[in-house]
């Protein structure tokens, strides 16, 4: 059978709807993966020895789902991006045709390595108790999904950079083709001028025109609000003692300050500066 086109496009504001609705789904996976202690044999590599298969538990689960999910069909849809690429069975359902909105070089740009080693690093210790109570298999479940939630949010700035700049063209072409193009750079660098000041501050100007301070504001607040509301105790009981929340608030709004809000934002600036190849 034959599909429609699809000929829905991304508007700036459309772009961020879409992230606040995805802040929902982060804040839910935070508590999802926070009912369970850190359970380092997850990611120990020595607790597990799989018949033909190197790597640990989480290695295990997140390969063999992708795979799965490759198949049914996931990352036809350019918001998605797999964290191991290399040799995803291809897709077994008809193909959607997803509305063609970002420049073909979109397709290249794929951080998950880095996302996966700042998750470990940094956010797991951020959010989860130290412990092991044996479900291993069950950590590394929410660990994907929230792992999945996280990197969509953070490549959706190939969305936002592309919507701010069919807002703008204008205010975005300079930039980009001031630094794309390293001729132009190389030419510029001999020169130990203002010009020169100019060139290298170019990744830094495109970064300044696609930052609004005051929407980053906003999400910080609202990450907190919403972590308090999704996360407290419901009782019917009148009085409930001390409120306690599933994961703490002001540990989702610095998550975002520090991390996604950032690598966003790097995606942006990374995507746009492709944007004209
Ligand atoms: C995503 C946007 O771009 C930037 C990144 C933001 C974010 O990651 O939440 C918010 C504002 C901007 O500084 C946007 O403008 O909405």
């Amino acid at each position: 059978y034959k599909m429609a086109k699809a000929e829905y496009n991304y508007t700036v504001d459309s772009a961020r709807a879409s992230l606040v609705r995805q802040e929902d789904t982060i804040i839910f996976g935070l508590i999802e993966r926070a009912r369970f202690p850190l359970n380092s044999p997850t990611y120990n590599q020595s607790y597990t020895s799989i018949p033909q298969f190197r790597g640990t538990l989480l290695d295990f689960l997140v390969r063999h789902t992708e795979a799965i999910q490759a198949k049914a069909g996931r990352y036809i849809n350019p918001e998605e991006n797999p964290f191991f690429p290399e040799n995803l069975p291809p897709s077994v359902v008809p193909r959607y045709p997803f509305s063609q909105f970002l420049h073909p070089a979109a397709a290249m740009i794929n951080i998950n390595n880095a996302i996966w080693k700042l998750y470990f690093d940094e956010l797991l210790p951020m959010f989860v108790a130290s412990g092991d109570d044996g479900n291993y298999a069950q950590t590394a479940a929410t660990d994907l999904s929230l792992l999945q939630a996280i990197s969509r949010r953070i490549h959706y700035g190939k969305f936002v950079g592309e919507a701010k700049f069919r807002e703008s063209p204008q205010g975005y072409e300079p930039l980009i083709r001031a630094k794309i193009h390293p001729n132009f750079l190389y030419s510029r660098k001999l020169c130990t001028n203002v010009a020169h000041a100019t060139v290298i501050e170019d990744k830094g100007a495109l970064m300044k025109l696609l930052t609004y301070e005051s929407v980053e504001e906003m999400v910080v607040k609202r990450v907190k609000k919403k972590a308090m509301v999704f996360g407290q105790e419901v009782s019917l009981d009148r009085d409930v003692k001390g409120i306690t929340y599933k994961v703490d608030p002001s540990v989702v709004s610095l998550l975002y300050q520090k991390w996604l809000i950032p690598l966003t934002k790097n995606v942006e600036v990374e995507y746009l500066l492709n944007r004209l190849d």
